[in-house]
């Protein structure tokens, strides 16, 4: 077998110059999905999934689901990146799904830095001594990013924070279990930095990453599309009891045919008005109403989310970062 990437027989410029508009109903949005979900189970020779419990990493898990079981297809692994400030209620809502729909799940973490915050008794924001770190940390901090200072805070949303929590395990988790394309849940329209992205987008400098390839399925759906496949496709198709024409609820107390918030493959923080999950420290709640229910087109998705991340997403994203 040929090294990769040459085994591939992928389009890397697929989606190019493309926007959410280019998918004009939920039909055609969905049918891209599946057609690109298909082409990375088949292609790719160990593929993985992203899966954070979020909205857009579980649709994008229901695709991977239902076309391995439709084609015969192995079902990858997913790879949660604990940056240990996740919402307690995220990690019971991987582990409680990941047991029902009997996922491998791969808990990814910066240990070195997680026994550091263990040992300091660490909350977010307090600062971490860069010299106490191990070489593979401090080669990022030195090198990669360029950072001079001697503490960087222990906060996801910061240059710093994110690439050493986030990116540095992802990278460790794609060499580890030797993956060759794996699937992320990122959107066109969610930021400037990934509005370029294509269906299958190459990261192949060694010097910056384990040579694989990012499968993206879901560039073309908006934050309402993604609720409407939730509530007419993700759900009635994971559970049994839920009306097959689908059924919008109004709240947890509105769940059709007596089920309750735990029998939906939904977060609870969803239910509670957030609009995005990122982490506990630099997630705010915008409305107390359901997510679907507030005024997608008109108000922002991040209104909850460090501002400072957003502004350094494209060279976060350059460095390995989704
Ligand atoms: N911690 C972690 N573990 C596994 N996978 C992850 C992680 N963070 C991001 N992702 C993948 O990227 C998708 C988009 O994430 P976000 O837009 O929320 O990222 S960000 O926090 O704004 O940077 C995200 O989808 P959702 O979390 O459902 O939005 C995943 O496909």
């Amino acid at each position: 077998m040929s090294e990769f990437p040459d085994y591939l027989d992928v389009d890397y410029t697929g989606g190019e110059g493309e926007s959410p508009e280019d998918y004009p109903s939920l039909q055609h949005k969905i049918e891209k999905a599946i057609e690109v979900t298909r082409t990375g189970l088949e292609e790719y020779e160990n593929p993985a999934i992203m899966w954070t419990g979020g909205k857009d990493s579980t649709l994008t898990l229901y695709f991977v689901k239902e076309v391995a079981e439709k084609h015969g297809l192995e079902m990858p692994p997913a790879v949660f990146l604990d940056h240990y400030q996740h919402f307690d209620e995220l990690i019971d809502f991987v582990e409680h799904w990941a047991d029902e729909w009997d996922l491998d799940v791969h808990f990814a973490r910066n240990e070195d830095i997680g026994a550091y915050v263990e040992e300091h008794d660490l909350t977010p924001g307090d600062e971490i001594e860069i010299s106490e770190l191990n070489e593979q940390n401090r080669h990022h901090i030195r090198n990669i990013l360029e950072y001079e200072e001697d503490t960087f805070p222990f906060l996801l949303d910061t240059y710093v924070g994110n690439h050493l929590l986030k990116t540095v395990p992802l990278n460790n988790a794609i060499e580890e279990l030797d993956i060759d394309g794996i699937v992320s849940g990122v959107r066109w329209d969610e930021q400037e930095a990934r509005a370029d992205e294509t269906f299958f987008s190459p990261r192949h400098d060694p010097e910056i990453y384990p040579p694989h390839d990012r499968i993206q399925p879901i560039l073309q759906f908006d934050e309402r599309a993604v609720w409407d496949c939730f509530w007419h496709y993700v759900v009635p198709d994971t559970v049994e009891a839920y009306p097959e024409e689908g059924y919008v609820p109004d709240d947890a107390d509105d769940l059709p045919n007596g089920l309750t918030q735990d029998d939906i493959p939904v977060s609870p923080k969803y239910f509670a008005g957030f609009r995005s999950l990122g982490s506990e420290v630099s997630t705010e709640k915008s409305e107390d109403e359901p997510a679907w229910h507030q005024d997608l087109e008109n108000t922002t998705e991040r209104a909850g989310r460090a501002q400072d991340k957003e502004d350094l997403m494209e060279r976060l994203r350059d460095l390995g970062y989704m």
